[in-house]
């Protein structure tokens, strides 16, 4: 028999997924903005020696679902959930614990927002109307008091007459005693009545309830003065806002890739290169007879020299640096006012200014990126990021190679592919506002709090995304130069980029080699670049090369996302659009490119 499940809801960015991680152990994505959840995570927990099965469900503000991840937070609650899941991390496997969502929940744990009770209270009003046993935690309490702000606990549990747990998620305050309340909350029966003291009641009459329980129960000290204008809220001003978005966000492109080519060049680079890889190659030749298995190992593709090589020295020291930076930007609360900032920008490609925090997660991994489009409220804001991400947003693998291949031969082309990158984005996005058919958006974008990023949390991040990379990124690349390694030394490389020829050397003018980096994208983007580095190319050749893989097919794991998220045609017509502009715009490239490389040397 399958476990019975208790429901973590609240609004968004309250702090239910550090809950979550705590109780469960499980490693659920959280950051310092709405809609972090966008799918529910499942992990065990323990409660009077019986394990339950704990749900972290995407943020919502009311049970009127106003986009796809809140509905699944509804779905959840009326037992209606699908068994599609995350497993609290980004891997593309589903876990095999067997998960009954489509059972009532034995009980809810609702995350009230000390900063905002009305809401949340009008939220758990809601919930309670669902006859199901209910604790409240008062979560971010600490945030509260650094305005000079308090919440009488006892009071409130007096009104609301459900237990309250005041707690302060990121220092762990106040957790254990949720485990413990739990026992009995789960042995209980629903308790008949809801918060807000019962009755039918009109959405107006609960808005007034809530707002005057708030009231009787807060306090604010008498030396607590007007708050000043802080950082926060100048950064949503374009002025100065504007310029130090531009001085945020050189600084972030700057550490990445600084941190990451010194990673690379002084850590990462000698010790595959001069320590594991030597002494790999000597093993296998000491042990293997010389042969085609010999050479798949270590000849041109060789597993165990460039299958090393590439991921672990050429995109690693980048996941490194740019996750550290990402992660420090979403925890901050810095992404909401970026949103605020572009908003006018977006609204011309059909989008709220909040999708920037989809296109800056696809310039990590465009999975995540396309599941984070949940969070917007139409089909056709989907639609338009998902497309963007995969025609025009290289993912960390492919922008590392990218800045390894340009980088040292000319700085130039390096920042020209960029923005190349940007203008086709902002292009192409203008134009599918036009076409595809729905409402333009109306954009609110909730801010939270400038929070100073904790250590712990950043480090822990950064340390499950490197082993996300390791898994869904390294491994697949190692596999995919295997079977490179053998299709080259068995010739047939070779024979299907006879098939190609006129399309690479006429049309793109690169040499034949160039077929190979083409055939490998097909499976992971930075494929598209990595073999180029190992070829005698000119500049307006890497230029034409790095162009082309920008905008070429996105890689298996995002059609396959695309396909589950949307539908095949979706995902075809993806496809078909991203050949034939990183094929139009190559073969522009490779005519007038050096007319841009002459005039920058
Ligand atoms: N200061 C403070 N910050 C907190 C507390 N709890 C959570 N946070 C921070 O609040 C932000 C949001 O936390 P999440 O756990 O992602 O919130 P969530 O409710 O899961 O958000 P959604 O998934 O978007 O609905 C993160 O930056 C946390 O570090 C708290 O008690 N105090
Ligand atoms: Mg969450």
């Amino acid at each position: 028999m399958s476990k019975q499940t208790i429901l973590l809801i609240g609004p968004p960015n309250v702090g239910k997924s550090v809950i979550f991680n705590y109780l469960t152990g499980k490693n659920s994505d959280c950051a310092n903005y709405v809609g972090t959840t966008v799918e529910y995570t499942v992990g065990d927990i323990m409660v009077g020696g019986q394990e339950y099965q704990l749900i972290d469900v995407p943020g919502t503000y009311t049970l009127e679902a106003t986009n796809e991840a809140e509905q699944i937070a509804v779905d959840l609650l009326y037992g209606r959930g699908s068994i599609s899941h995350s497993n609290g991390c980004h891997s593309k496997q589903q876990s095999k614990t067997e998960v009954n969502v489509a059972q009532v929940p034995k009980a809810i744990i609702v995350v009230l927002d000390a900063q905002n009770l009305e809401r949340s209270l009008f939220l758990l009003n809601q919930i309670q109307a669902h006859q199901i046993p209910v604790i409240a935690l008062l979560n971010r309490i600490d945030l509260l008091e650094k305005k000079g702000e308090s919440i009488d606990v006892n009071k409130l549990m007096d009104k609301i007459k459900i237990p309250v747990i005041p707690s302060v998620a990121v220092e762990k305050e106040g957790l254990e005693r949720v485990k413990e309340q739990l026992r009995t909350t789960v042995e209980q029966e629903p308790l008949g009545h809801d918060c807000l003291g019962g009755g039918k009641i009109t959405e107006e009459e609960a808005w007034h309830r809530v707002e005057k329980i708030t009231s009787e129960i807060k306090s604010k000290r008498e030396s607590s003065v007007q708050q000043k204008e802080t950082l926060g809220d100048k950064m949503i001003k374009p002025w100065p806002g504007i310029p130090l978005c531009l001085l945020i966000l050189g600084l972030v492109f700057a550490f990445v890739v600084g941190v990451g080519m010194g990673l690379r060049q002084y850590i990462l680079l000698p010790l595959f290169r001069e320590i594991l890889i030597p002494a790999l190659v000597f093993i296998a030749e000491q042990i293997i007879p010389e042969g085609l298995f010999l050479q798949v190992l270590i000849g041109e593709y060789g597993l165990l020299v460039k299958g090393l090589e590439w991921p672990f020295t050429l995109v690693f020291p980048y996941v490194i640096s740019f996750y550290i930076a990402f992660t420090i930007m979403e925890d901050s609360g810095y992404l909401p006012r970026l949103a605020v900032l572009l908003d006018g920008i977006f609204n011309k490609m059909g989008l709220p200014g909040s999708s920037i925090i989809p296109f800056l997660l696809g310039y990590g991994c465009g999975v995540p990126a396309i599941m984070a489009s949940r969070s917007l409220s139409s089909y056709k804001e989907r639609l338009i990021v998902t497309s963007l991400i995969s025609l025009a947003i290289p993912c960390v693998a492919q922008s590392g190679a990218l800045i390894f291949l340009l980088g040292e031969r000319s700085l130039f082309v390096l920042v020209a592919v960029f923005a190349i990158s940007l203008l086709v984005l902002v292009g192409a996005g203008m134009l599918l506002a036009k076409f595809i058919p729905g409402a333009f958006p109306s954009t609110i974008v909730e801010i939270p709090d400038l929070l100073p990023p904790k250590k712990d949390i950043i480090f822990r991040k950064v340390f499950i995304r490197m082993k996300e990379y390791i898994v869904d990124g390294a491994v697949p690349m190692m596999k995919i130069i295997a079977i490179a390694s053998v299709v080259y030394e068995t010739g047939v490389m070779n024979y299907i980029s006879s098939f190609m020829r006129p399309l690479v050397t006429q049309w793109l003018q690169l040499p034949v080699e160039a077929s190979t980096p083409l055939l490998l994208g097909v499976f992971r983007r930075e494929l598209t670049v990595v073999p180029m580095i190992e070829m005698d190319l000119t500049l307006v050749q890497l230029f034409t090369g790095a162009v082309i893989s920008l905008f070429y097919v996105p890689c298996i794991a995002i059609v396959a996302t695309i396909t589950r998220e949307f539908n095949w045609k979706v995902a075809l017509g993806i496809l078909v659009v991203t050949i034939l502009t990183a094929f139009l715009i190559g073969g522009i490239v490779a005519r007038f490119g050096n007319m841009f490389v002459n005039v920058m040397l």
